[in-house]
């Protein structure tokens, strides 16, 4: 009885592997849980369900292989793939969550979410993330061809640093009163999340009450996984393949 938490793999064609590692996890590891919780960032750019890259297409056969397992796989959009849709979801059989949702884990309520929306000190990106989650503007930026959000993509993208040199250190952290006031919000007594790229186990006080806040890792340097169960939750990594 495990539910698995992974976000942040940011899988690109300069990375291969990453792809792999997540491949194997689904193939192999996956198949054996409850269900899989995908929080945001698997991908480090999504221009559109139509954009049928290489990539896209092994990601999407290997979801769509675990799905029809039986094996519930969930998706929050993250910063990067904020225009996953439906017909990705239909590809795939994964269901698409709100971008905060509380789930029953084991007959207690969790609070998860990809993790941007606390990082309310960066006003900058919050303004940003305001104008792309616009239905409107989104529907104008998916009529675009698609080469031509490709290159708004690009400019977009060497904007915000190249992969490795968005470390942690140039993710702003999540501010505390936003996580506090989500969680008495929300009350609950767990929170999952993922974007920082700060992987830990934070013990928080809500409501007068002993909680947690759990951040997910990256896969940049080997997989992370949130292991779930009725007795607890550990984060582990998974290593690359040599
Ligand atoms: O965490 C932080 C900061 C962390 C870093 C935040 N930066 C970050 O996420 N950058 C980023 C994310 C996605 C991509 S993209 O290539 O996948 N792609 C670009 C074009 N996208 C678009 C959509 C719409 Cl609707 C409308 C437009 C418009 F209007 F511009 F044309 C463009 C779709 C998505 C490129 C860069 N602070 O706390
Ligand atoms: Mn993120």
């Amino acid at each position: 009885m495990t539910t698995l938490f992974i976000s942040d793999l940011h899988l690109s064609d300069e990375h291969p592997e990453i792809t792999d590692c997540f491949l194997t996890f689904i193939e192999q590891e996956a198949p054996e849980a409850d269900a899989l919780y995908i929080l945001g960032d698997l991908f480090e750019a999504w221009i559109g369900d139509d954009d049928e890259a290489p990539l896209h297409h092994k990601v999407k056969t290997g979801l769509k292989a675990l799905t029809n397992k039986g094996i519930p796989v969930y998706f929050i959009h993250g910063n990067r793939d904020f225009l996953i849709g439906k017909r990705f979801a239909k590809e795939t059989g994964i269901k698409l969550l709100p971008e905060h949702c509380v789930v029953n884990l084991y007959e207690k309520p969790v609070l998860i979410m990809h993790g941007d929306t606390l990082c309310t000190q960066d006003l900058a990106y919050q303004q940003y993330r305001q104008k792309v989650h616009n239905s409107f503007i989104q529907w104008l930026y998916l009529r675009l061809p698609l080469g031509i959000r490709r290159k708004i993509g690009e400019r977009l993208r060497s904007g915000s640093k190249s992969h490795n040199a968005q470390k942690s250190q140039m993710i702003m952290d999540v501010e505390q009163a936003t996580v506090l006031n989500v969680m008495a919000d929300e009350n609950v007594d767990l929170l999952i999340h993922g974007h920082t790229h700060r992987p830990d186990v934070h013990q928080v006080t809500v409501n007068g009450r002993r909680g947690q806040r759990i951040v997910l890792g990256d896969w940049y340097e080997q997989g992370s996984v949130l292991v779930v169960t009725s007795e607890g939750a550990e984060l582990q990594n998974r290593r690359f393949s040599e």
